[in-house]
C-alpha cells in the first residue's frame, strides 16, 4: 500500500488491490537492495523501492509494517504474522549489510 499524503489515506499500489509477492532483491556489484512487489493474479509490479543505508521500518502492527523514501511512504499487509516477521528479518538484514 502507498499512503496517499493529500487525502490521508491508504490506497493500494499499483491498480487494485490484491495479493502480491514482495521480494527483497540484493544487487551484488552495488551492495544495493531493492523491494520488488508484483500481483500474484497478473504480475503487475505494484512496488518498486530501493533500500537506502537510512531506511527505519516500522513494525505498526505484527501484520502491517510500514518504511518511508524521499517521495513516500510504503506499507504492507501481510497475510500472517510469519510472513511478517520473516520480511522484517530480511529487510533489517538488508539495511544493516549497506
Ligand atoms: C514519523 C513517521 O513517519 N511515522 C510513520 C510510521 C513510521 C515510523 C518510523 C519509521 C517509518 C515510518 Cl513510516 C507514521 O506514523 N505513519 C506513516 C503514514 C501513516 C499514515 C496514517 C496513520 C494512521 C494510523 C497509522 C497507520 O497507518 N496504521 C496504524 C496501524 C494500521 C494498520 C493497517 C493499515 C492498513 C490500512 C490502514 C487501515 O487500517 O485501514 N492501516 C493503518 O491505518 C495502520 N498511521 C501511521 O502509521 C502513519
Amino acid at each position: 500500500m502507498i499512503y496517499d499524503d493529500a487525502n490521508k489515506r491508504w490506497i493500494p499500489s499499483g491498480s487494485s488491490s490484491g495479493v502480491s509477492k514482495v521480494h527483497i532483491f540484493q544487487h551484488n556489484f552495488q551492495n544495493s537492495f531493492r523491494v520488488v512487489g508484483r500481483k500474484l493474479q497478473d504480475h503487475e509490479v505494484v512496488i518498486n523501492c530501493i533500500i537506502a543505508r537510512s531506511l527505519k521500518y516500522n513494525q505498526a502492527t505484527p501484520t502491517f509494517h510500514q518504511w518511508r523514501d524521499s517521495k513516500q511512504v510504503y506499507g504492507l499487509n501481510f497475510s500472517s504474522k510469519e510472513d511478517a516477521d520473516a520480511f522484517a528479518k530480511a529487510m533489517n538484514l538488508a539495511v544493516e549489510t549497506i
